[in-house]
């Protein structure tokens, strides 16, 4: 059997169970050995499942299943996908019969093939791939999103360049729409080139599927823009590593998406002095993530393990003592991603259309031999997530029962289980995020609760208050104006775990795969010191970095002590005796900080103080705090940064 003929059966199965992966590489029930290279066959079923609806209007308008009796509608696509867009053509001899039926039509089929083309108003076959590719034809909508890489350019300059010429809209809604060659608006215009800039994340963009093929540009090629999911871009950005959190730790790195967002968000607030230890136990995908960091220009930041696995790593070691933040995202069922296990649509050609040929045509079609043919099986049904799981490793099980997906994923939640409490044993850490791209709560809310419970009883410490979750209110702002949260019966009822917890659906409208990430948060107890971050409280004591020179809580809060006390970074101090004069230290006269939500001072968009030229903060309603001071007469308020 040819190559052709065993794909177009797979591709006709009736009911086949799992997705096409699965169906060609490990069969369940299993079937005879495919005589062809499964490689080869899965290329050719999934790239001519993608083309098939314009290669069924190419078929039935070019009449070629009319002149060529020999061919079955299945057999007419895949001849004729690899006919026009296959590099090396038709995969059979020269003389065989099938591809002799197909090749003396090329013509003609080229022909067809441009007219499609032109009815989506694609004024290049690079064009219409653009549009095929980014899944038009029958897949979901889904943006492009395109994190700009702040260590090797800017929004403005990829604005100024990769976008040029893009129209730029207010949402992701309207950048969705704007892929209608096939419906609505822009129908018969070619794909609309249409970007947004993202509300929650810095730096992210969301373009219109097929608006160009982002691999081919420069931008691309040298790490200046890095395509990423939307939603894969949250653990780095909620972990929000500051300067005193010192090293921080991606415990399960490749291809490295996550590890280059952490080193663009250091390089970005100025903490290059902080550096990414980077895990990856499967040595094949360290190299990617090896080329990735390189690429991304974070290899001056980022020290990569290959091969390492992180549950064997010492959190006790010398190379671990200043590790303050961990980003763990290990692997997962990958049921949020997108494209993954949807197989795209067989279209097959009408048999008995007369579309294109005349009278005549319909005559020649109304044959009693034509009739006979067999009709073509309707396409498969699309995989079901009870029926295979596509791991984000791109490891597939099939799972054959609701029974069998529920052990996979109870073998799943243990592993995961395992690495975040391994990564709540690093005796400095005080923030770790946790982040899958499953949209099962048994990986997700369930892993969370059950890692506190572990973390109450197990990782006691004198010089920390028990691991919480950071709640929405103390969230970086674009992660606490994120809408889609936590699912409140997978945490047990509790509101404020739910809400702590942040998740992206597929297909909401919003653009993003399916995510799950939370972070877990401790605070250094008044007294003690956090040895982690030795640079960053280097820098605290010189009154050199941004949050000032106190100890800060999880939700960026100063400590203090049982006296109301502000602790000094680094010393654990205290910031002033009381008895004595206040000195270096600035005194604030007025409210508490804690009486609001984030303090009296004006923050940025990433929660710091702002201040004026003087360095001194602004407080809110745009006096400066030692305006203030004057102001408030001498009432005894505290001290502040
Ligand atoms: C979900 S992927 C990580 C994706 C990555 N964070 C990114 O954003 O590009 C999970 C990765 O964890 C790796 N992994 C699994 N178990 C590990 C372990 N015990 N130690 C280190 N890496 C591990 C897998 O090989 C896989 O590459």
């Amino acid at each position: 059997m040819s190559l052709y003929h065993e794909t177009a059966s797979l591709l006709t199965t009736p009911s086949p169970t799992g997705s096409l992966k699965s169906r060609i590489y490990n069969p369940n029930p299993p079937t005879k050995p495919l005589k062809s290279p499964p490689a080869q066959i899965y290329a050719l079923a999934f790239e001519s499942s993608k083309w098939s609806p314009i290669l069924k209007e190419v078929v039935e308008h070019s009449q070629l299943l009319h002149l060529e009796r020999k061919l079955t509608p299945p057999l007419a696509i895949l001849l004729t996908h690899d006919l026009l867009l296959a590099k090396k053509g038709i995969a059979l001899p020269a003389s065989h019969g099938l591809r002799v039926a197909v090749e003396r039509h090329r013509a003609r089929l080229q022909a067809e093939l441009s007219r499609a083309r032109v009815r989506r108003g694609c004024a290049s076959l690079e064009e219409l791939r653009g549009v095929v590719d980014g899944g038009v034809d029958g897949g979901e909508v889904h943006p492009r999103w395109i994190r700009v890489n702040g260590l090797k350019s800017s929004v403005n300059e990829q604005l100024d360049t990769t976008f040029r010429g893009f129209e730029v809209v207010k949402d992701v809604g309207e950048v969705m729409k704007a892929v209608s060659p096939f419906t609505g608006k822009g129908k018969g215009q070619g794909p609309r080139r249409v970007i947004c800039l993202d509300p929650h994340i810095p730096n992210l963009i969301a373009a219109s599927p097929g608006s160009m093929d982002f691999t081919k540009t420069a931008a691309y090629q040298t790490g200046a823009i890095i395509l990423q999911d939307k939603a894969s871009c949250f653990p780095a950005y909620l972990l929000d590593p500051r300067p005193g959190d010192g090293d921080v730790v991606d415990a399960c790195s490749a291809p490295g998406n996550k590890t280059t967002h952490l080193a663009a968000i250091l390089h970005e607030r100025r903490r290059d002095q902080q550096k990414i230890l980077a895990f990856e136990k499967d040595k094949r995908r360290a190299q990617t993530l090896v080329k990735m960091v390189r690429t991304a220009g974070s290899d001056g930041i980022t020290v990569v393990h290959p091969g390492a696995d992180f549950l064997k790593t010492d959190p006790f070691s010398a190379e671990m003592s200043r590790v303050g933040a961990l980003l763990l995202d290990p692997s997962c069922s990958g049921s949020g991603i997108v494209g993954r296990d949807d197989t795209p649509e067989f279209h097959l050609p009408e048999m008995a259309t007369s579309t294109g040929g005349g009278k005549n045509g319909s005559e020649r079609n109304s044959g009693k031999k034509n009739l006979k043919r067999k009709r073509a099986p309707s396409p498969p049904p699309p995989p079901t997530a009870a029926t295979v799981l596509v791991d984000d490793d791109g490891t597939e099980t099939v799972v054959a029962s609701e029974k069998a997906l529920e052990a996979r994923l109870e073998a799943l939640a243990s592993f995961q289980l395992a690495l975040l409490q391994h990564a709540l044993t690093f005796p400095h850490a005080t923030r770790v995020t946790y982040s899958t791209c499953s949209i099962h709560a048994r990986e997700n809310e369930h892993v969370v609760l059950a890692a506190l419970r572990w973390a109450k009883t197990q990782t006691p410490s004198l010089n920390y208050s028990p691991w919480r979750l950071l709640p929405r209110s103390a969230q970086i702002r674009g992660m606490r104006d994120w809408p889609v949260r936590g699912d409140i019966d997978a945490c047990e009822g509790d509101e404020e775990a739910a809400q702590a917890c942040i998740r992206a659906q597929r297909g909401d409208g919003r653009g993003t795969m399916g995510f799950f990430v939370a972070c877990f948060v401790r605070d250094l107890v008044p007294g003690h010191t956090n040895t982690s971050g030795s640079s960053g409280d280097a820098a605290a004591i010189q009154g050199g970095d941004d949050d000032g020179p106190y100890v800060r809580d999880a939700e960026g809060r100063i400590v203090r002590d049982e006296q109301g006390i502000p602790m000094l970074k680094g010393s654990g101090r205290k910031a002033v005796d009381l008895g004595a004069v206040e000195g270096d230290v600035e005194v604030r006269f007025g409210g508490d900080e804690e009486d609001e939500e984030d303090g009296p001072f004006e923050r940025d968009s990433e929660g710091r103080i702002v201040r004026g030229e003087d360095g001194m903060p602004v407080l809110k309603g745009g006096r400066k705090d030692d305006e203030e001071d004057e102001e408030a007469g001498g009432e005894w308020g505290g001290f502040e940064d």
